[in-house]
């Protein structure tokens, strides 16, 4: 199978290497489209690669009708509607770690062009003015440098700015007193950061709670005099109110390399003398741009050939060596939800997952999908994937809980599936035998050993000698082959059930047939 994919902003020729060297990836470049010009497009392709520029909208994603996978070359996904990604089922991966590094050199680098006024010196002498005194600048060495979000490139920042031998004071909703301690640096509420630095750099993600994060409330707590600088994304910083607070001599000096709007030819922060500005730059070195190329075109590549991703964003990531651990388990745990949804033909209120013995000490929620996956795929199609099984389910109103224990029951690993419907509830155990495979082990109340694959036929019945006879002769007459049999009871003379594998699907008249036998309660056929 051939995998089409598109690449919509300009990536480093070496950095894609990985899908040219793939098997089976075609791969066209088409850069500079607009909207509708991607819209029209993108339906003949199975994966998308992006950098900022390229807006991915809910409207794009519902028309790639073949897409599977988005890769942003670069960390911010502010620029792909994530939620519509998930409910259509499309994984989004990023690269993450790629262009720190730059980021943080650029972050730098704007902090000192701002304290040595560089720019504007360099642009008075290319127009023939030789002046010195308008361009006086200020030390870093022991100014505070307030840190907003120290992530990956608030803390390569910080590293940085403290070789400047300035004072750094950080705030982010996961640094404790006892982290900034360990790194030698300040730590606040951001009101305390604010109010206290000299210089303020901003790395935080752009979202709903971080939009306009720096507003008029912010420059007023900010000192007289204050430098700010934003290499993160445009609309942290709100700019009308960052243009009030320079035009009112708060703020001396304001260095941006992201905007509320980009591209733009007109930004009237740019008509002020205090603003310094890149054009979204701080990812833009040969290093980042192969670094960030290579990580996301490998996830693509893994994913397509069906591997595990390293960078997913509407997934957890889950360590590789957990990975190996419990990618065993999947199909089986996609199997006890297929079986179960077969077997309950309800409406499903709740599920409940138990994992037990081996289980019960790993990540599990990469199992709790596939489980979930296996439930809703029957009803929803083969459009349910790991990445919106969990949306899906929620959307359709079913609770989903997971508990460990260590009882096993015997079993060295067993994951047990409960629905919970209006008229009760329904279960199936299942384990992983070493070396052999997933076997159902139990269903409801019942014991068996089958494994979770081909065409089973669920009975329960009443326990009645010749009962077994009946329902033999009853396929017999119609040619199906019985392979496995299986048979459990509550007590003699009470409850019974027998687990059928058999050579093909049982048609519906079949199953009328069966079910008319007169000890039979209920016949289900299920197809794993
Ligand atoms: N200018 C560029 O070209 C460029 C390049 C790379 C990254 N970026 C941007 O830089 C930013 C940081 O990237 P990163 O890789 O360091 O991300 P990161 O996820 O490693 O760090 C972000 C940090 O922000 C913190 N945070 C979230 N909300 C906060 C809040 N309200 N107040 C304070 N902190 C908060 C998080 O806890 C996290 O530690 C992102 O917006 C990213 O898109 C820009
Ligand atoms: O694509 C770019 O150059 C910008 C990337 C940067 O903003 C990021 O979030 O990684």
């Amino acid at each position: 199978m051939a995998f089409n994919v598109l690449i919509s902003d300009p990536l480093s020729e070496d950095g894609i290497q990985p899908l040219r060297a793939a098997d089976n990836i075609n791969i066209k470049i088409d850069t500079g489209l607009s909207n509708e010009e991607l819209a029209d497009r993108i339906g003949d392709f199975d994966a998308l690669l992006v950098r900022s520029q390229t807006q991915v909208t809910r409207d794009i994603i519902s028309k790639g009708k073949k897409l599977k996978i988005i890769g942003r070359a670069g960390v911010g996904v502010d620029n792909i509607d994530l939620n519509a990604a998930t409910e259509h089922g499309i994984i989004v991966v990023n690269a993450p770690n790629g262009n720190t590094n730059s980021a943080a050199e650029h972050t730098m680098a704007m902090i000192m062009s701002l304290s040595r006024n560089i720019p504007q010196a360099y642009h008075a002498l290319k127009n023939h003015k030789w002046d010195r005194k308008r361009f006086v600048g200020v030390e870093l060495k022991n100014k505070t440098l307030g840190v907003i979000g120290l992530g990956r490139i608030g803390t390569e920042v910080t590293v940085r700015a403290k070789g400047q031998r300035m004072n750094v004071i950080a705030y982010d909703p996961f640094l404790t007193e006892e982290k900034a301690e360990k790194m030698g640096i300040g730590y606040g509420t951001i009101e305390e950061v604010l109010s206290k630095a000299d210089f303020i750099t901003i790395h935080t993600p752009l979202l709903k709670e971080t939009r306009h994060l720096i507003n008029a409330r912010a420059f007023q707590l900010m000192k007289t005099g204050v430098q700010i600088v934003n290499c993160a994304r445009g609309g942290i910083i709100d700019e009308e109110a960052l243009y009030e607070a320079i035009t009112a001599k708060k703020v001396v000096g304001a260095a941006l390399d992201v905007f509320e709007k980009e591209p733009f030819h007109d930004n009237k922060l740019l008509e002020l003398p205090e603003v310094i500005a890149t054009p979204h730059l701080g990812a833009s070195t040969f290093e980042a741009q192969e670094s960030v190329a290579v990580d996301v075109s490998h996830d693509v590549v893994g994913f397509l050939t069906g591997e595990s991703v390293q960078n997913p964003v509407n997934l957890p990531s889950v360590p590789k060596e957990i990975m190996t651990k419990i990618e065993p388990y999947f199909n089986m745990a996609e199997k006890l939800g297929l079986f179960l949804i077969d077997l309950t033909q309800e409406v499903v209120e709740e599920i409940n997952i138990y994992y037990a013995g081996e289980l019960s000490e790993i990540e599990v929620a990469p199992l709790t999908r596939n489980t979930v996956k296996g439930l809703l795929k029957r009803h929803l199609g083969d459009h349910v994937n790991d990445v919106n099984a969990l949306y899906l389910a929620e959307r359709k109103g079913i609770t989903i809980n997971e508990s460990k224990t260590s009882k096993t029951k015997g079993f060295t690993n067993l994951l047990t599936v409960e629905v919970k419907t209006k008229s009760g509830k329904r279960q199936v155990s299942g384990t992983l035998l070493n070396g052999l495979g997933p076997r159902i082990v139990k269903v409801d109340n019942y014991s068996v050993d089958v494994t979770p694959e081909g065409h089973l036929v669920f009975i329960h019945h009443k326990d009645q000698p010749g009962v077994i006879g009946r329902m033999g002769s009853l396929l017999a007459q119609h040619q199906i082959n019985i392979a496995t049999m299986q048979v459990d009871r509550s007590d003699i003379g009470g409850d019974a059930i027998m687990m059928l594998r058999v050579d093909k699907h049982l048609q519906e008249n079949e199953l009328e047939e069966l079910k008319a036998l007169a000890e039979m309660y209920d016949v289900t056929a299920i197809d794993l």
